[in-house]
């Protein structure tokens, strides 16, 4: 029998219809022209409804990197070598990394889930080691993961937005970290849009043509093996990675604990694409931090029907475009919680202009 985590088989809960009205109420009563703070005042009146709140607050925030290891990775599909993903780990929790800048800098709690990797990796603080296996099998010959090992990362994802619940976090980000993932991902998403590798594989950590090229017939060659299933469960164990699974996990986790999902880029839109394949009342806890420079990423948040706040031609991974949106997630929060209406600051509105 398989053990999948409760939010896997049961919709995530509903906005908040009231709270929502209220907020878009509140919205238009502020001192300024209706709808010009655009898209800052969607993502309160979201926010409210998700957070069933007057006062909407992504604070506390919870960054959760999850890093594993590719099998794929022996088919030449990375410019950079397996080992690097442990190594990686230990920068995330020494500070260096680019996540660990920005959550310091955002004040937000950094924890890292390794779930497997090559590489060894020390006992270290903030690091928790849920190796399921040192990586997944090639998955251009055989399934990536067994069922029971989607399971296991499936149930590391929901123990951490567990986690992000008890702390009382109002935010949760998924981050990446697996060298080879960009394959995983774009095999992922070819599988379920049905779409071509030439349309969704890219350079990934920086590829050449010829790369790219081969990167590609390695992702056909995965696709012919796997056949036509999109069934989230057997494509992830065909086709996924530890950290991807982990990261569906988490975020069907926190939608079922009330947690809106700042999502990242390709590989973690990847993840969040997968967990609304299997329950689309996911999608409403999706907020859209940017646009990855992967290319593929365009045709996922197509399929998402999602418009990232920015686009800053970043494609790094780790949550790093999640964690860079952050400031405007805080100033659309300010603004709704704290603004003026006409009535308190006595300034005329529209309709009672002479
Ligand atoms: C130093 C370094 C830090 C990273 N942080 C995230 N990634 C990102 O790049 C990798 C995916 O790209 P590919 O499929 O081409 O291997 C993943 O580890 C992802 O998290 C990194 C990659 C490198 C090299
Ligand atoms: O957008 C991403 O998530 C990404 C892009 C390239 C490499 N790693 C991650």
């Amino acid at each position: 029998m398989l053990s999948l985590p409760p939010s896997w088989t049961q919709q995530p809960p509903k906005p908040d219809t009231l709270r929502i009205r209220q907020a878009t109420d509140r919205q238009q009563a502020l001192t300024k022209p209706p709808g010009s703070l655009g898209r800052l005042e969607q993502l309160a009146v979201q926010l409210a409804g998700l957070q069933k709140t007057e006062q909407p607050t992504v604070d506390p925030v919870r960054i959760t990197v999850f890093a594993g290891d590719h099998g794929v990775c022996e088919e030449g599909v990375s410019a950079f070598p397996q080992e690097v993903t442990a190594q990686m780990i230990a920068n995330f929790a020494g500070g260096g990394a680019a996540i660990s800048v920005l959550a310091k800098q955002l004040d937000a709690s950094l924890e890292v889930v390794n779930l497997g990797t090559v590489g060894e990796v020390p006992e270290l603080p903030g690091v928790r080691d849920e190796q399921i296996a040192p990586a997944t099998a090639n998955l251009a010959v055989t399934n990536a993961m067994t069922e029971d090992q989607v399971c296991a990362a499936l149930a590391s994802g929901d123990a951490a937005a567990e986690r992000a619940a008890d702390a009382g976090c109002r935010l949760f980000i998924g981050g990446d970290m697996g060298i080879g993932n960009t394959t995983s991902a774009a095999a992922l998403a070819c599988a379920l849009l049905n779409q071509s590798p030439e349309s969704l594989v890219g350079p990934g950590t920086g590829l050449d043509t010829a790369g790219i090229s081969r990167k590609s017939q390695v992702v056909d060659r995965a696709l012919k093996r796997h056949g036509d299933n999109t069934d989230p469960l057997t494509v992830l164990a065909s086709l996924g990675g530890f950290e991807i699974a982990a990261l569906t996990g988490a975020i069907l986790g926190c939608a079922a604990r009330g947690i809106p999902v700042l999502v990242d880029g390709y590989i973690v839109s990847v993840a969040a694409l997968l967990g609304v394949f299997q329950q689309p009342a996911l999608r409403d806890w999706l907020l859209f931090a940017h646009r990855s420079a992967e290319p593929g990423h365009a045709r996922v948040l197509e399929a998402l029907d999602a418009k990232p706040l920015l686009d800053l031609g970043m494609r790094l991974g780790e949550g790093s475009g999640a964690a860079v949106a952050v400031p405007l997630l805080r100033a659309a929060c300010a603004l709704h919680n704290n603004m003026a209406s006409f009535a308190d600051a006595g300034v005329s509105n529209k309709d009672t202009a002479s």
